[in-house]
């Protein structure tokens, strides 16, 4: 569960734009199925979702499983993008929906350009 007072990455409080954001996300497909979808990752090690363009895959599914407790004990949730721009640009919207600096808590490595994330939990 989301605890909406301190943000558990940064030990911080929220800004209001993370709000402004999250409102938005949870309009998206995937937070409708999120149990479900965690519930199917628990159960299983391999998991294939499909979904429609911009349903929210890319963005709030490794959210999800870090929330879940997936990024815990040196472990970390990975995005693969086929493009380093996406990459990039991947990283640097999911940090921005965390409220969390790019570097710390949210990174992305290319062949040529490395920002590794910092902290791990
Ligand atoms: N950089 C961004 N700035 C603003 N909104 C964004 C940004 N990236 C994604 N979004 C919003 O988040 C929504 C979900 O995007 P996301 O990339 O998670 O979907 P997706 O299911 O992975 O799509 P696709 O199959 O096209 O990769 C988009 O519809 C878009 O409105």
């Amino acid at each position: 569960m989301l605890n909406l007072t301190i943000n558990r990455y940064t030990n911080g409080p929220y800004s209001n734009r993370f709000f402004e954001i999250l409102e938005k996300g949870k309009t998206l497909p995937v937070w409708q199925r999120k149990q479900e979808f965690l519930d199917i990752l628990e159960r299983n090690q391999i998991m294939i979702l499909v979904g429609d363009m911009g349903s929210g895959k890319t963005t709030q599914i490794p959210q999800f499983e870090l929330e879940a407790g997936y990024g815990v004990y040196r472990k970390q949730v990975a995005c693969t993008q086929p493009r380093r721009v996406a990459a990039m640009s991947v990283s640097k919207r999911v940090a921005e929906e965390m409220d969390v600096t790019i570097g710390e808590e949210v990174g992305s490595a290319s062949d040529s350009r490395i920002v590794l994330a910092r902290r791990q939990y």
